[in-house]
């Protein structure tokens, strides 16, 4: 609920974009308590055994998981306009409404069911070791502070998609009632900037690993968490899903302008 409040424009591209770079620090430290127990793959099986039928269906991470989205339900977290919960249904909020900022427009997109499926089956895989250490509820604890930072991150993609939509509005409304998916890709790809992201993330998952420990200073044994995988997170998964969700966004958004909304975004830009 960062942004929103803001009195000078916080939905300028650089802005929007800064919130990419700060959201990186989350993910990778979030990603740095969870590698600290060991896999646990119980906590992913619905019904497993250890927890004695009390999650039902469910596994004990999806049982926690609703169980915390209840709570921060009726605390308006999913209110804002950047968060996005995973489970339903969800109770109303007792806290009166917030008034954010209107920018995005009106969509019902959310990935987090993509999310769940990706981070329980490649990611928390690839970070932990595939043990059990019992620490069950630090486990699911930790993945929940993963998940919530991904989403966050992957949906914000809404963001950067209406901002780039000002900026162009003619073009992206052309593409969006041809359907024209690839086009609209293409158009939203700024390739340097993954590259620099990709670059930027390697330091931090480098520098933010670091144990400090002089005995092991300058060997990959220092690192609580392998930097290849970070990179690979962000590369195979996390960039793919954010442009998913632009896409997605840009379709639905140019689809429904109205020629007298584009025209007035057009004099808004000259
Ligand atoms: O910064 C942007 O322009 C974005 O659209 C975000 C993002 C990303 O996921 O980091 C996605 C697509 C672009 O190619 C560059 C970066």
């Amino acid at each position: 609920m960062s942004n929103f409040t803001d009195i000078d424009d916080p939905f300028t591209l650089d802005r929007l974009r800064s919130t990419l770079v700060r959201l990186e620090d989350t993910i990778i430290f979030a990603l740095i308590e969870r590698a600290q127990f060991a896999l646990n793959s119980c906590i992913y099986k619905p019904g497993s055994l250890e927890f004695n039928g009390a999650t039902g269906e469910k596994s004990f991470l999806e049982y926690f998981l609703w169980e915390t989205e209840k709570v921060h339900a009726r605390v308006r977290r999913y209110t804002s306009p950047d968060e996005y919960a995973f489970t339903s249904p969800l109770p109303e909020p007792i806290l009166p409404p917030v008034k954010f900022k209107q920018f995005l427009a009106d969509d019902d997109i959310n990935v987090n069911d993509k999310i769940m499926d990706i981070y329980v089956k490649s990611i928390v895989t690839g970070i932990c070791d595939d043990h059990d250490d019992n620490n069950y509820g630090s486990s699911a604890t930790k993945d929940i502070e993963c998940l919530q930072a991904l989403s966050r991150r992957i949906h914000y993609g809404k963001f950067i998609a209406e901002s780039k939509f000002r900026d162009a509005p003619q073009e992206y409304r052309r593409l969006a009632l041809n359907n024209d998916r690839d086009a609209i890709y293409e158009l939203l790809t700024n390739r340097l900037v993954e590259k620099k992201l990709l670059e930027r993330l390697r330091r931090k998952a480098l520098v933010y690993g670091q144990t400090l420990d002089q005995a092991e200073e300058g060997t990959s044994a220092h690192l609580r968490i392998p930097v290849q995988v970070v990179v690979e997170l962000y590369e195979r998964w996390v960039i793919p899903l954010t442009k998913e969700v632009e896409v997605d966004y840009l379709i639905e958004r140019g689809q429904k302008a109205t020629d007298d909304e584009i025209t007035a975004l057009e004099q808004q830009q000259s």
